[in-house]
């Protein structure tokens, strides 16, 4: 049993803080993105598909970030408010930068990947002052990314989140979600990532984003070794992501769990981490413990990668628990 003591009666369970982006999903699938000639477009961004998946599985959640002042914006802010995320706390920009836009390409269900268009995009401008104490301290839980750390000001403005949350004492999950192409160099992004990640009591990433992070330290790749070094900080939980492979997590306490995964039919891998992130913070928030909460981000990455979209197919409380209930499990 390791379950997650959140603070008590706040007026929002949790809130996800980052960038805000468009996917346009290839609707031609099977083939290269140069033979593809239609997308359907869906919110996107890690740190808002977590927020759209814990909002639809019933947790009261807001959004810190900044959009872009063009229709994609104005659509984006829009979708968050009919999912019921509190959308009070966008800006807008007004100096012309644009939305993040990423382009899917589904080859087959294993040969997936992302075009990314990210120059002068709106949610990396994010301010330290557009960071309100009073809206973080009425949280829960805090969820910072990775890729919010890629430029100042939204360096400056995720480290300026993560102080107001460690003196509220707001829980801080850290979803690492390490996009190469937004960063310009591995010693900056891995000195950035390590700094921030000394104060999150829970970091969750895969393999190669944890490696990323490791590029310095003359270390083999090994999870425990990852995780134990949190340890020594705020860390309670480290969760080491490996796809078809499950995941694994590591306690401050010394216990280790192994998550399996679901049987599925996988249409495209992206999205999996994102719902397996959101499903997993819903069910510790619920009170589950960490094995079990891995269970439940396992299902709904199972739901996630055999669906067109990330945020839009993510799953209710109610379709979770039947798919749960319905689904073969695999034990890695
Ligand atoms: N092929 C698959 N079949 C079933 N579940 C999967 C598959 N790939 C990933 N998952 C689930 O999604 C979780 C996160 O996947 P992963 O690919 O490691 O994350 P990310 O999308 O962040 O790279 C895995 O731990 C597993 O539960
Ligand atoms: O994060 C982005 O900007 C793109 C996402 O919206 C996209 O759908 C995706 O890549 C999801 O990532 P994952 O959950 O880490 O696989």
């Amino acid at each position: 049993m390791n379950t997650i003591q959140f603070p008590a009666e706040r007026q929002l369970d949790f809130i996800s803080l980052g960038r805000l982006c468009i996917d346009l999903n290839a609707n031609e699938i099977n083939r290269p993105m140069e033979q593809t000639r239609t997308f359907t477009k869906y919110v996107g961004g890690s740190p808002a598909n977590i927020a759209i998946g814990v909002a639809r599985l019933g947790l009261k959640s807001g959004f810190i970030g900044k959009i872009a002042d063009d229709q994609m914006g104005r659509f984006i802010k829009q979708y968050l408010e009919e999912q019921g995320i509190d959308a009070t706390q966008l800006t807008v920009d007004h100096t012309g930068a644009v939305t993040g836009l990423a382009f899917t390409e589904i080859k087959s269900p294993e040969d997936c990947s992302i075009l990314m268009y990210r120059d002068n995009v709106a949610d990396l401008l994010l301010r330290p002052e557009e960071v309100s104490e009073d809206y973080i301290k009425k949280a829960k839980a805090l969820l910072i990314s990775g890729t919010a750390l890629a430029a100042s000001p939204s360096r400056e403005a995720v480290f300026v989140a993560l102080s107001y949350a460690r003196k509220h004492g707001v829980f801080v999950f850290f979803d690492l979600d390490y996009r190469p192409y937004t960063w310009k160099d591995t010693s900056e992004t891995a000195v950035y990532y390590k700094l921030a990640a000394q104060y999150c009591d829970f970091i969750i990433g895969t393999r190669e984003e944890f490696d990323m992070m490791e590029s310095f330290d003359g270390q083999q790749a090994d999870d425990k070794l990852t995780a134990q070094t949190w340890f020594d900080h705020y860390a309670q939980v480290v969760i080491i992501k490996h796809g078809g492979a499950g995941s694994i997590a590591y306690t401050k306490e010394g216990q280790s769990f192994k998550g399996g995964i679901f049987k599925t039919k996988v249409l495209k891998t992206f999205g999996a981490g994102d719902s397996y992130a959101s499903a997993m913070i819903y069910a510790l928030m619920q009170g589950y413990d960490v094995a079990t909460a891995m269970d439940y981000g396992s299902a709904s990455a199972a739901i996630v990668i055999s669906s067109h979209s990330c945020s839009e197919a993510m799953p209710t409380a109610e379709e979770l628990r039947t798919f749960m209930e319905t689904t073969e499990r695999i034990q890695l």
